[in-house]
């Protein structure tokens, strides 16, 4: 199998593919799993993964763009493994598409003089309503790894959300955020005791809340490498791997199957800190996790990582919004690419929207610098767009400035 020619990406944008030359003969040593947990898998005999390393602030045209100048500075595999989602991309491209049917009704004369950003998440304050999700293997992108994004969020006033499969260990990227906000995302691992350990580590590094993301009980269908005929690197880092003595020797697996509400009875149980769960994309769910408690409901359908075919996640916002009924905050994530996206996602009902792939194109281009660049990009469009609108601070952004295109 030969590696295209060029790649098409979404918007009908094409990249040129890297040269090279490996041959199907090499490439069949990539072991497919038979089980039926497929997972990210390694390729032993591939060439060393190299990742970019430049550090150095970034002209950022806008979010879009971004993707682009990525795919000309990471390796293929690891730019796919970002840029990719699951089974045909349908959800993918419809988490931006159905931003595009939103249009803006603006308030015209109404006295604002400039836009305040500012707005606060579960008591932490951020310079806008924009947060960093939750990301695994960042080694992928840049060689400052996890630290390189937390920095250049914590740098922009976001809040950093790490995940449990980070390349880096928990309290080094917590380190990375100094004072700034930070979550902790788990993915419940099948151990109880390595999950604990998890738990008590992240409450320890100082994370002031828990999301637990529901949508990955198994991996997605994931087929962009397999179709681009593209070596997965030797070996991929996981920072988080057990600690304890009495862990001693048990590499446990990162992701429980059988998940369920006892699941997030421990997690609450365990550190005493506001679960936000992660992955809500129905009104019931969304209701559910109230009633157990949740402090917070995360709007996702993974960037359309896992199950295709979910809806775009600013589609299901104003369901969850009312089933909610401001019993707690609303994190919308999934295609948020433009000033006007926040702003949409403000007015449905969300309290803080996070973005996802564009923070890892920024660190691939830039590391921390490049992180922060994308920040000042998109804080500035929603300034532009608050004001051109009428909206002069968060708390303005109501739903009457939303509604469907008619086209
Ligand atoms: C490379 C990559 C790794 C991800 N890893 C995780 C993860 O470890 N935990 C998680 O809950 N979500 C993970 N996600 C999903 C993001 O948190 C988020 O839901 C999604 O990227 C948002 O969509 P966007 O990329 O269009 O902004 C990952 C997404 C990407 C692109
Ligand atoms: C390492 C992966 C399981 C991280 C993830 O959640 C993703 O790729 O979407």
């Amino acid at each position: 199998m030969t590696v295209q020619d060029r790649i098409p990406l979404q918007n009908g944008i094409e990249v040129p593919a890297r040269s090279d030359s490996s041959t199907a003969a090499d490439r069949s040593s990539v072991t497919i799993s038979p089980t039926a947990r497929p997972s990210l898998q390694t390729d032993a005999s591939a060439p060393p993964y190299e990742a970019p390393c430049i550090e150095q602030p970034i002209k950022v045209v806008n979010l879009r763009t971004l993707e682009q100048q990525a795919a000309k500075v990471l390796p293929e595999f690891g730019f796919h493994f970002i840029a990719g989602g699951s089974g045909d991309e349908w959800t993918l491209r419809e988490n931006e598409m159905a931003f595009d049917r939103l249009t803006i009704e603006p308030r015209y004369l109404p006295g604002v003089a400039s836009a305040d950003l500012r707005t606060t998440i579960l008591g932490s304050a951020v310079s806008a309503p924009i947060i960093t999700a939750p990301m695994g293997l960042q080694g992928l992108a840049h060689s400052s790894k996890e630290v390189g994004s937390a920095r250049g969020t914590i740098a922009a006033g976001g809040l950093y959300v790490t995940t449990s499969v980070s390349t880096l260990s928990l309290e080094e990227i917590a380190s990375a955020c100094e004072a700034g906000p930070k979550w902790f995302q788990i993915y419940v691992p099948e151990d109880r005791d390595y999950a604990r350990e998890q738990l008590q580590r992240a409450k320890q590094a100082g994370y002031t809340a828990i999301v637990l993301t529901v949508d990955a009980t198994t991996y997605g269908n994931r087929e962009r490498a397999a179709m681009l005929g593209l070596r997965a690197p030797p070996r991929l880092e996981f920072g988080n791997t057990p600690i304890s003595p009495a862990l001693a020797g048990r590499t446990p697996d990162m992701h429980k199957t059988a998940l369920d509400w006892g699941d997030v009875a421990f997690c609450v149980a365990e550190t005493g800190l506001p679960l936000v769960l992660k992955g809500v994309m129905t009104p019931a769910l969304a209701r559910d996790a109230v009633r157990h408690g949740c402090a917070g409901i995360w709007v996702s359908n993974h960037g359309g990582r896992q199950l295709d075919h979910l809806a775009g996640s600013i589609s299901v916002l104003p369901r969850i919004v009312d089933a909610v009924d401001g019993k707690v905050p609303i994190i919308i994530d999934g295609g948020i690419r433009r000033g006007h996206d926040v702003f949409s996602a403000i007015a449905l009902g969300a309290s803080v929207v996070a973005i996802g792939r564009p923070v890892l194109y920024g660190l691939a281009l830039g590391g921390a610098k490049g992180v922060e660049a994308v920040y000042a990009r998109l804080r500035a469009e929603l300034a532009m767009t608050m004001q051109l609108a009428g909206a002069g601070s968060i708390a303005d952004i109501t739903p009457d400035f939303v509604s469907r295109a008619s086209t």
